[in-house]
C-alpha cells in the first residue's frame, strides 16, 4: 500500500488525485490511498500568509505525516514550496508540467489596458503585483485570499474588477472561463515551478522514491532546476516578487527569462539567459547572481522583513 498525504482543498485533491492514477497506472497491483489533512494555511484566512509564517504553512502537517511514516508521499505545488526540504525529506519526482501561464480574469472581458484608474486587481503575490503595477501604475492592487473559489467569486460577484490567478489550478478544476488573458514573458513572467506537480518523501525511503521515478518528466525537471537555482541564489520566499520561467526548444535549448522586482514595481532587475538544458542549474545561477549585482541586493535589502 502507498499512502499520498495532501491538503483538502479541491485543487490539492485533484492534483494528489492525477498522482494516485499514475501510480494505479505504473502499478495496477498495489493500493493507493489518499490521506487529506488539514493546513494552518487552508484554517486561517484572516490573515496574510506572512503573518502566519509564509507559504510553509500549507506544507508543514504534510511533512510531519511523512517524517512520523502516516504517509509515503506528499504531494505539492512546486511553487509553494521553499527551496530546501527538512530534515529527513526530499522532493522526489516532478509531473509533467501543466500551463505554466498567469491568467488576467474579468467579469467582462476587459483587458488591463480597459480598466478606468483605481480599479481593483485581487491577487496577495507580491510577484504578480509588483509585475502589474509596472506596467499599469494606476491600478489599485487588492490582498485577496482563499482558495481558486473564493477569489473567482469575488471577481464575478463584483467585489474586484479583476483577479490574476494560475492556469494550470483553473483548467485542473475545469472552470468555466469566457474572459481570461494569459500573460506571459517578457511582460509578465510566472513564479518560478508555476504549473509544476512534485512529489515529496521520506530522504531514506527507497522503495518509494524508485516507484516515483518514471512518473517523473525530465524536461520538467531541467526547467525547474533553472528556476529553482535563481531562487536559491536570491534566498527567495513567499515575500520577494520574484519570476522565472525556463522554456526548452526542441533542439534541447534552454531559455530562462528571470525578474525581481520592488513590490511598488518601480525597480526590476530582469536577466534573459540560454544555454544547453544540460547546464539548466548553472544558468539560473547566473541568471541570479547577475541579477543580485545589478541592483537585486538593493531590491532584497529594501524588502519589509
Ligand atoms: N499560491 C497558491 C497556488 N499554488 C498552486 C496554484 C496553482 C497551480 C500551480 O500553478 O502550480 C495556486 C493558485 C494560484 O496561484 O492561482
Amino acid at each position: 500500500m502507498i499512502r499520498l498525504a495532501t491538503r483538502k482543498s479541491p485543487l490539492a485533491l485533484w492534483q494528489t488525485e492525477y498522482v494516485a492514477d499514475e501510480l494505479r497506472r505504473h502499478y495496477p497491483e498495489t493500493s493507493i490511498e489518499l490521506l487529506p489533512l488539514s493546513t494552518r494555511g487552508d484554517e486561517v484566512l484572516d490573515r496574510s500568509l506572512s503573518e502566519i509564517g509564509g507559504k510553509g504553512v500549507f506544507l508543514k502537517e504534510l511533512e510531519r505525516a511523512l517524517l512520523e511514516n502516516e504517509a509515503d508521499i506528499a504531494v505539492h505545488s512546486l511553487k509553494d514550496v521553499p527551496a530546501e526540504s527538512p530534515p529527513g525529506l526530499k522532493l522526489s519526482v516532478v509531473m509533467p508540467r501543466g500551463d505554466w501561464a498567469d491568467w488576467w480574469l474579468t467579469a467582462d472581458g476587459r483587458t488591463p489596458d480597459e480598466l478606468p484608474s483605481g480599479a481593483r486587481v485581487g491577487t496577495s503575490s507580491l510577484r504578480r503585483q509588483s509585475q502589474l503595477i509596472r506596467q499599469y501604475p494606476d491600478l489599485d492592487v487588492v490582498p485577496i485570499r482563499g482558495s481558486v473559489q473564493t477569489r473567482m467569486g469575488l471577481m464575478t460577484s463584483g467585489q474586484v474588477d479583476a483577479v490574476i490567478l494560475a492556469a494550470a489550478g483553473l483548467q485542473r478544476l475545469a472552470f468555466p472561463l469566457e474572459h481570461r488573458l494569459a500573460l506571459g514573458p517578457p511582460a509578465f513572467i510566472p513564479s518560478p515551478g508555476q504549473g509544476v506537480i512534485v512529489t515529496q518523501c521520506r530522504a531514506d525511503d527507497e522503495h518509494t522514491q524508485q516507484l516515483l521515478a518514471p512518473l517523473g518528466c525530465p524536461d520538467t525537471a531541467d526547467q525547474v532546476a533553472a528556476e529553482r537555482a535563481v531562487v536559491a541564489t536570491l534566498g527567495g520566499d513567499c515575500r520577494m516578487p520574484l519570476a522565472a520561467l525556463a522554456q526548452i526548444d526542441g533542439k534541447g535549448r534552454l531559455t530562462l527569462h528571470a525578474r525581481l522586482c520592488s513590490p511598488d514595481g518601480r525597480l526590476a532587475v530582469e536577466r534573459v539567459v540560454e544555454g544547453d538544458r544540460q547546464d539548466a542549474e548553472a544558468l539560473g545561477l547566473e541568471a541570479g547572481e547577475s541579477i543580485l549585482e545589478h541592483g537585486g541586493r538593493e531590491i532584497i535589502a529594501a524588502l519589509p522583513a
